[in-house]
């Protein structure tokens, strides 16, 4: 049977809680039967200096979503060419899914940008669009027509904030799940 597969797209650098309540709301409180966290390598219009490796940073999500049946994490663009444009990947996901039936989540903060990734029309014209609202502010008059707006519920918590955090040695607990914060502090990640 077809299944609606949401996909988060997204550097995950680390994944926090933030990520967690918004995947596991579309996953449960939508038309969605899952979501998917996509792991990018490397985002287009991201020059990120503290990048943890691609698989580190999956292996965090793995460990962050044990258990959530309707989470999965996917690595499938660590095997495409860097940087991670999202036409490419949703061609490719849709070769190897031919069943799925694939929703973009977005937010705000990405509609912003949106007119400037590669093939956008096809994008527009290929797939649903759920966006959430990120920054607190309004939507913004420029969202497309094809896209939905899902009101759900958002922490103001970014990966950029939990990094600051690690480095000046504050605690990250709750921010992202136990195992999670388990795993920074034994690896050592960003201090
Ligand atoms: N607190 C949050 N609530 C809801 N969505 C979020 C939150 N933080 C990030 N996202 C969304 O998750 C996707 C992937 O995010 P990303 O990995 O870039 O995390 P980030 O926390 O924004 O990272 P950074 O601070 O490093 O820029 C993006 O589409 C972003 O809109
Ligand atoms: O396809 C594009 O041109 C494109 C341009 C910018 C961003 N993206 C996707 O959006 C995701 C989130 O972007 P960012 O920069 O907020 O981390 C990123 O992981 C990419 O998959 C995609």
């Amino acid at each position: 049977m077809q299944s609606r597969i949401g996909l988060l797209f997204g550097s995950f650098n680390p994944i926090h809680t933030g990520h967690l309540i918004l995947a596991n709301f579309m996953a449960s409180h939508t038309d969605l039967d899952a979501v998917w966290l996509v792991v990018s390598p490397q985002s287009p219009f991201k020059a990120e200096q503290e990048l943890l490796p691609e698989r580190n940073r999956y292996n965090l999500v793995q460990l962050a979503i044990a258990g959530n049946e309707r989470l999965r994490a996917i690595d499938i663009e660590f095997s495409m060419p860097k940087p991670s444009y999202t036409i490419d990947t949703l061609d490719l996901l849709r070769a190897q899914y031919p069943d799925q039936q694939f929703v973009l989540l977005m937010g705000e903060d990405n509609l912003v940008g949106l007119p400037k990734w590669k093939h956008v029309d096809r994008i527009l014209a290929e797939v649903s669009i759920y966006v959430y609202p990120r920054s607190g502010t309004a939507i913004l008059p420029s969202i497309p027509a094809q896209a939905h707006i899902i009101e759900a519920p958002l922490l103001n918590l970014s990966a950029t904030f939990i990094r600051k955090c690690i480095r000046e040695g504050k605690s990250i607990r709750y921010l992202v799940p136990e195992n999670v914060e388990e795993e920074i502090i034994r690896k050592g990640y960003w201090q």
